[in-house]
């Protein structure tokens, strides 16, 4: 996952491959708690692991559930319809899908139970569900505003006679909970009167279908009115699969719509689901299609590529999907046209005010927008040179860090800027990673930023931390010249002219890895090796072979992956990434280099002089600069800094801030 405070997407190209999509969130919450509460073990397949599921893993917890995980599978043994632990405090987070199903099933089984969330959640409406379990006889208390959390659950006093009225038009995870808890309870038949239009039905057929596989029969007459039976009860249906989140596969269906497809892929793959999936979201793909996607389907699968093009504007009621039309507003930028997206006033209580977001981040881009209570209008800019591009606030919200990464595909070639890229850990933590997997761009769009200079100087320390802070992959093409010396050496290969074309042999063929902070060689963990001064010394010798340098140019190039690269080396700027935007030649006067490296090696438990070390890293200098083989020097385009005064962290900030300054948001 990209813990950083914001990722840069390059202008993306084209989109092809396949995808394997975490487990939905909305499944996997209910089928969590439908598991907790009936008897028996259930051995939950899929799961999505993610910010919301962690939230009600952890309350079942804490609510005295055994609850096992290997990966994505989650065993659980049933507290079959009574809380172990009668008194707690559960944090519920953001989760939407945690707090309200577990108010209405702790409010109906009773003790003394505190249920609070992050800020934003304490600005949720949970008034119509606590309404509705007050009819019940429950005994909720509202702990800080009236209607919102956090709240106190107490002992019931139950009266179930009279059907229960609760509202369906702002949420559907009212019914939802009630659905889902009152089977707990349900001696006699349940009746639940929806009061109002009921919103999102899709994601009350998924509690139904779920419910359904638990052993309950939930009978409805139309939207209005739902039965609980008389004398139900949850019953485990064993082992359980949890599809694929059709929420987040709908922004790999806009990347398939929106991108040319990769020369040698038809489309996007995307595995976890098909066209029959029970989740209302899946039907994001007649969305799609009307706007010009071609889309096949087969057990498990979808696929997606590019129709119509440029896209068809839509003007859509999008109450059935309303999670996944936010995707429809991105799309829209790609649309020929106006297009209108209706009755979404749910947006507005969700994780942020999501009409309000979309239309402020679309309106960077140059589109022009018109919101209102439960609408919005999207009109695309009117040519490539209209486009404009911005730094994309998130609102903390997985969906608008989503569907915002799709405006990077913009035809005016914008890099994009996302803030909070982790906000994604609601429901697809890795869904940077796994976008980079199915989009691609021509190599020189993918920023590099070189770092080169002289043994000892920083170079590394300084390429770490940037990559790092900017979520770029990492080359340390020293490491590839160190690797092959000690292939070489280990060979019994002379290190000079004489074993060049064997070396240089053996670098093209080189069998490494890099595994966190560790390197491998045919095997081997030789992490340690090749960072002996010796072994430098040996790479100094070898790099200066000029069919050597020839033989790791495809490797070095290779790295340069999306969202970007950090580089360090001794030619960098100058020969490997010569188009390179941001080019650092770094320096430190030779006393401070030696007295860095001493204490690096000392803290590492290698014994060394200052002395000789100095005299080493100054004839390794020599040898780097003097050779006819892309020598040591700055690129004519680099930026020179010394550190020899300046603190990691300040050296760090300052390359930071000119990278900064070449960026257009
Ligand atoms: N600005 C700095 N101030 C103080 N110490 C630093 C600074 N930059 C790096 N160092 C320290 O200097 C040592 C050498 O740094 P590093 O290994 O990053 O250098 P390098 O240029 O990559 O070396 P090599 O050329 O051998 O690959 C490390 O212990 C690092 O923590
Ligand atoms: N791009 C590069 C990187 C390194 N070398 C040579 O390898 C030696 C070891 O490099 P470190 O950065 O790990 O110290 C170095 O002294 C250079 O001779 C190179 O030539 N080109």
């Amino acid at each position: 996952m990209l813990t950083t405070a914001f990722v840069d997407l390059p202008p993306l190209q084209t989109a092809g491959g396949t995808i394997t999509l975490p487990g939905s969130k909305s499944i996997s919450n209910r089928v969590l708690l439908l598991a907790a509460l009936c008897q028996g073990t259930t051995t939950l397949h899929d799961v999505l692991d993610s910010d919301d599921t962690r939230v009600m893993l952890a309350a079942l917890t804490t609510l005295g559930c055994r609850i096992a995980q290997t990966g994505n599978t989650v065993v659980i043994e049933g507290l079959g319809g009574q809380p172990a632990q009668k008194q707690a405090h559960l944090f519920m987070g953001n989760a939407g899908t945690a707090i309200r199903p577990l108010t209405a099933a702790l409010a109906l089984m009773g003790g003394s139970f505190e249920l609070s969330g992050v800020p934003r959640m304490h600005e949720r409406p949970i008034g119509d569900l606590v309404d509705a379990l007050r009819q019940l006889g429950c005994q909720i208390d509202y702990t800080g505003k009236d209607g919102y959390p956090p709240l106190h659950i107490g002992q019931p006093q139950l009266k179930l006679d009279a059907p229960i009225k609760v509202r369906g038009d702002v949420s559907s995870q009212f019914l939802t909970a009630l659905l889902m808890a009152l089977p707990l309870v349900a001696k006699q038949a349940i009746v639940i009167e929806v009061v109002g239009e009921l919103i999102s039905r899709p994601y009350i057929e998924i509690t139904l279908n779920l419910l359904a596989r638990f052993g309950i029969q939930i009978q409805r007459e139309g939207w209005q009115r739902f039965t609980v039976p008389a004398g139900c009860q949850y019953q485990t249906p064993g082992t359980l699969y949890v599809e694929a989140d059709a929420s987040s596969a709908s922004y790999f269906i806009a990347a398939g719509a929106i991108a040319k497809s990769t020369t040698g892929t038809k489309s996007i793959k995307i595995l976890g689901l098909g066209a029959d999936s029970i989740q209302g979201d899946i039907r994001f793909i007649e969305a799609a299609q009307a706007m010009g996607a071609k889309v096949s389907s087969g057990p498990n699968w979808l696929e997606v590529s590019q129709g119509q093009w440029p896209l068809k504007a839509i003007d859509l009621d999008c109450n059935h999907i309303p999670d996944a039309a936010m995707t429809l507003a991105v799309m829209a930028l790609y649309a020929q046209g106006t297009t209108t997206l209706r009755n979404i006033a749910s947006w507005r209580v969700k994780e942020t005010d999501r009409i309000a977001a979309m239309a402020c981040e679309l309106r960077k881009f140059g589109a022009t927008v018109v919101e209102g209570a439960d609408f919005i209008q999207v009109t695309p800019p009117a040519s490539p040179a209209d486009w404009k591009t911005g730094s994309i606030h998130t609102y903390d919200d997985h969906r608008i860090a989503m569907c915002f990464s799709l405006a990077a595909f913009n035809p005016a070639q914008w890099p994009v800027r996302i803030e909070d890229p982790k906000c994604v850990a609601k429901t697809f933590p890795d869904y940077f990673e796994a976008l980079f997997s199915v989009v691609q761009t021509a190599p020189e769009h993918i920023p590099v930023i070189c770092v080169d200079g002289p043994t000892a100087s920083g170079k590394g320390t300084l390429a770490a931390q940037l990559a790092s802070q900017l979520g770029y992959h990492l080359l340390d093409s020293g490491a590839l010249y160190r690797i092959t010396a000690l292939a070489a050496a280990q060979a019994g290969l002379a290190l000079n002219a004489s074993g060049e074309d064997a070396i240089a042999n053996m670098a093209a063929r080189l069998n490494i890895a890099f595994k966190n902070d560790q390197v491998w060689l045919d095997g081997a963990e030789v992490t340690e090796q090749i960072r002996l001064e010796a072994t430098g010394m040996q790479a100094s010798q070898v790099s200066a072979l000029s069919k050597v340098r020839t033989a790791l140019v495809a490797l070095q190039h290779s790295f340069r992956r999306l969202p970007g690269l950090v580089a360090d080396g001794r030619d960098m700027g100058t020969v490997i990434f010569p188009d390179a935007p941001l080019k650092v030649f770094l320096t430190a006067s030779a006393e401070q280099r030696a007295q860095r490296r001493y204490k690096q090696l000392i803290s590492k438990g290698n014994p060394t002089t200052l002395d000789s070390l100095r005299a080493d890293l100054e004839a390794r200098d020599a040898r780097d600069m003097s050779r006819s083989a892309s020598p040591l020097k700055p690129a004519q385009d680099a930026l020179l800094m010394d550190n020899s005064n300046l603190s990691i962290e300040e050296s760090v900030n300052q390359v930071l801030t000119w990278w900064q300054d070449k960026q257009p948001f």
